[in-house]
């Protein structure tokens, strides 16, 4: 699996906002550090632009966030934003907004004196406050608790009334961290889009760390999907799921999780096919891809051994000559998931309608060439997304 961040799409924001710099987090004794928890981690961020971070627990992305605000010390490299080197200056010196938990809300005030003191303080006339807490409370739905004190909330009101506080004042960046973990999943689902058209109306530019893909799909321009301190690629959600950069990406992003098979390429007469082996008793299967032109020195060569990926929606139930054993036939109300047991491994394929087909019995598929994905058997980056060449 590549263990280091490819080469990032050419995406070329109209204006930098931020931009992260080979920026390393140690933790423990400067000498002899426990724990590296960012590698080397360089991203643009564009005037406006919504960026998510992604990536499994431990992973690095609240460590990543809190040397953004200035809660954590940068180890090595540079963080700048609207112009300006940050990575050495306090928080309150960043001109950065922020929804933390722990950054709580000050306990002696009430939660519209909480939301209000930033305008407060930069002297916004009083019907000029009032009309944007009035806003933004309608927006996030915390209009009947604005009198109330911050200990008679609960945690769901609290994370409302600290993203408020956050998202009414003016800053250059808007850092949320986990911002709507708290609430129920309709409620989250619904203020996610009322949220995404207020970054948008108002031209916030904004970094937030999830854990949950839909989060990251519905709210992001762009999602930087991190692993073991590693930024393993950044981009928007479409090109994630079609053109992963490399075997953990494509097996991280997407519900259900991509498949993944080893296989060996064959290259004839300009014809590539890729074959994947029979195991035991269970028969293997090829894809025939057709004439795929390979630049010269592409790992793509006839006999090499790669990883075949081919996403759940993407599997032709049915259709081909190609056979499985069915071992599971789930219908979720809206979409069946079964599992076909194939060249010895078992393969997750989804379908929009109901499959009538009884355990146990054998199925017919096939994988359509566009949907093939190989990587590298070595490091995992990625050789091919349906008839495009990488690299
Ligand atoms: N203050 C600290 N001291 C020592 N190690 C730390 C500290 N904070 C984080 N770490 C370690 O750094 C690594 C990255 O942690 P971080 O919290 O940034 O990950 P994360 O992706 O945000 O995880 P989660 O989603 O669980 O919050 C982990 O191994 C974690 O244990």
């Amino acid at each position: 699996m590549a263990n280091q961040a490819p080469e990032q799409p050419a995406h070329a924001p109209a204006a930098v906002a931020l931009h992260l710099d080979a920026v390393d987090k140690f933790y423990g004794d400067p000498a002899n550090p426990a724990v590296h928890a960012v590698k080397s981690f360089s991203m643009e961020v564009g005037q406006g632009e919504i960026v998510a971070l992604l990536g499994s627990s431990g992973c690095g992305k609240t460590s990543t966030l809190r040397m953004i605000a200035g809660f954590e010390t940068v180890s090595r490299g540079e963080i700048n934003l609207a112009g300006r080197r940050i990575d050495s200056l306090p928080p309150a010196k960043r001109n950065v907004a922020m929804a933390f938990e722990g950054y709580s809300l000050y306990p002696p005030l009430t939660v519209r004196d909480n939301i209000a003191f930033a305008l407060k303080a930069a002297k916004l006339e009083q019907s000029e406050v009032k009309r944007k807490v009035d806003h933004i409370s309608a927006l996030l739905e915390i209009g009947p608790i604005l009198d109330k004190y911050p200990s008679s909330l609960s945690g769901g009101q609290q994370q409302r009334a600290s993203l408020a506080r956050a998202l009414i004042r003016k800053a250059d960046l808007y850092l949320l961290d986990e911002p709507m973990s708290q609430l129920e999943p309709q409620l989250r689902s619904v203020l996610r889009g009322r949220i995404k058209s207020y970054l948008i109306e108002q031209g916030l530019t904004s970094v937030f760390v999830t854990h949950d893909q839909t989060e990251a799909n519905a709210l992001a321009d762009r999602i930087a999907v991190m692993e073991d301190g590693v930024l393993q690629q950044i981009a928007s959600p479409a090109e994630l799921k079609d053109r992963p950069a490399n075997l953990f990406v494509a097996t991280f992003i997407g519900e259900p999780p991509m498949n993944v098979f080893p296989a060996k390429l064959s290259a004839q007469d300009g014809q590539v096919s890729v074959a994947v082996e029979g195991a035991g008793s269970a028969s293997g299967f090829s894809v025939e891809l057709g004439e795929i032109v390979r630049p010269p020195g592409s790992a793509l060569q006839d006999g090499a051994s790669v990883h075949l990926g081919v996403r759940p929606h993407s599997v032709a139930l049915g259709k081909g000559d190609t056979r499985g054993l069915l071992v599971s036939n789930q219908w979720l109300g809206d979409q069946t998931h079964v599992v076909i047991e194939t060249a010895g491994q078992a393969m997750v394929a989804v379908s929009y309608g109901r499959v009538d087909d009884a355990l146990g019995a054998e199925v017919a598929f096939s994988i359509p060439p566009r949907a093939v994905h190989l990587f590298a058997e070595d490091d995992g980056r990625a050789l091919l997304h349906g008839r495009e060449v990488v690299g």
